[in-house]
């Protein structure tokens, strides 16, 4: 006989959705998916998303295996409050995506569980889309999952959890919760406030020069993509952070000061420094580390504003059986000349396509 895992997602958004996707029609896995609103759990369902969703939450949990909380920030200890008031399964496991470990990795310890455990996860790959729509099997390949288990929780329950995660293709590894809302503060929420702070500035010089949307190039756009994350989600993971984010902030504030100085003192030197420096450390990061959404092999050409050239394009590179995965025209207006991206899933596929359109004639950057 076989058995059944179940497996419970609370929150089938973007997070939700994408592990979802990962684990619905893997040999002996179930999961349900849990919303509050009927119009959101019917929609998992016709999206093909999860085997079923339900509005009640204990019918959710209920004999489930795992049970993942995919909700925003704020919500994740009231949902651990309701599940410890629940008849759960024995050796239950519970687990989260939020972006914040240190909370709820607390709260989960403070409650008493009767056979049940939780381990804090937090898979490091997402964008700046939300809800379910944005979900997709290949969000995590790749990508580092962190679990900030406590120190007992047995290791038999751990290797379990990891097994399972498995199907993310995510590379999985453990550290401790505050740790963790240390160094992701760093590298992921400062970046948004940072993002969001520059774009508010530019909008509001827009407000009286219009110029500077029409200008926005390739620089803005690279450093404010995270700028158009959801605000929910957002707010809640700062609010969550915030004694992280104070100490990061004043960190900010002090280059800032730094970077007026060296204005004022037309220190030409330490600014080549600095650009080598960011080059160098930047230049170590892994490329294309995670396999979806925004992080396709791209490679990007000029194209004249004529009618015909994509689909020429398209076909060549069709001929030489090269897999094309997307492709899109950025800022392209009349009598300008467009800037055509395309994506290839493959690294193979992508050069092959630069080696392909180079002997066609077309000048690629990527
Ligand atoms: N967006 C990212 O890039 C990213 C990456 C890693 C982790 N996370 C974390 O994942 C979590 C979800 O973020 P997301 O980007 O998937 O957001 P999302 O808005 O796409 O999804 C959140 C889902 O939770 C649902 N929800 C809200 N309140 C709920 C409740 N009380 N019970 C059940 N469901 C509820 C919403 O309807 C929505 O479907 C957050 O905790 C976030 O910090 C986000
Ligand atoms: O790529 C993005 O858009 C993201 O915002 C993903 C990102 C990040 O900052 O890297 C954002 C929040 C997470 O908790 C993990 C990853």
């Amino acid at each position: 006989m076989t058995t059944t895992t179940k497996i419970a997602i609370l929150g089938v958004g973007l997070i939700g959705g994408s592990l979802a996707l990962c684990f619905k029609g893997k040999s002996g896995l179930h999961v349900i998916g849990y919303s509050p609103r009927t119009a959101s759990a019917e929609k998992y369902v016709e999206r093909g998303v999860v085997d079923e969703a339900t509005t009640d939450l204990e019918e959710a949990v209920k004999d489930a295996n795992y049970i993942f909380i995919c909700s925003p920030v704020g919500m994740l200890e009231d949902t651990l409050f309701q599940l410890n008031a629940l008849t759960l399964r024995r050796g239950c496991v519970i687990t989260d995506v939020g972006s914040t470990k240190a909370s709820v990795t607390a709260c989960a310890s403070k409650l008493n569980w009767n056979e049940v455990y939780f381990v804090g996860g937090h898979p490091m790959a997402g964008s700046e889309r939300s809800g379910v729509e944005a979900a997709s099997v290949l969000l995590f390949e790749n990508a580092y999952y962190v679990l900030t288990p406590t120190n007992d929780c047995p290791e038999s329950v751990i290797h379990e959890l990891r097994q399972l995660l498995h199907h993310t293709r995510a590379h999985i590894i453990q550290m401790n919760a505050e740790e963790h809302d240390r160094v992701v503060g760093a590298i992921s929420h400062l970046p948004h406030i940072v993002a969001t702070a520059l774009v508010n500035q530019v909008r509001q010089y827009n407000d009286s020069n219009e110029l500077h949307l029409v200008l926005a190039a390739g620089g803005f756009r690279d450093i404010t993509r995270i700028a158009s994350s959801d605000p929910t989600v957002w707010r809640d993971i700062l609010i969550n952070n915030r004694q992280v984010m104070l100490d990061l902030l004043q960190d900010w504030q002090d280059k800032v000061e730094e970077w007026k100085d060296v204005l004022l003192r037309e220190d030409g030197e330490w600014i080549e420094e600095s650009f080598r420096l960011s080059g160098d450390f930047r230049n170590q990061m892994p490329e294309r580390r995670k396999g979806a959404i925004h992080a396709l092999y791209d490679v990007y050409m000029d194209i004249p504003d004529t009618p015909g050239v994509i689909g020429r394009i398209a076909t060549q590179l069709g001929q030489e059986e090269i897999n094309l995965s997307n492709l899109q025209i950025i800022e392209s207006r009349e009598d300008v000349p467009g800037v055509l991206r395309l994506s290839f899933r493959e690294e193979r596929n992508w050069e092959r396509a630069q080696v392909c359109l180079r002997a066609l004639g077309y000048e690629v950057y990527v």
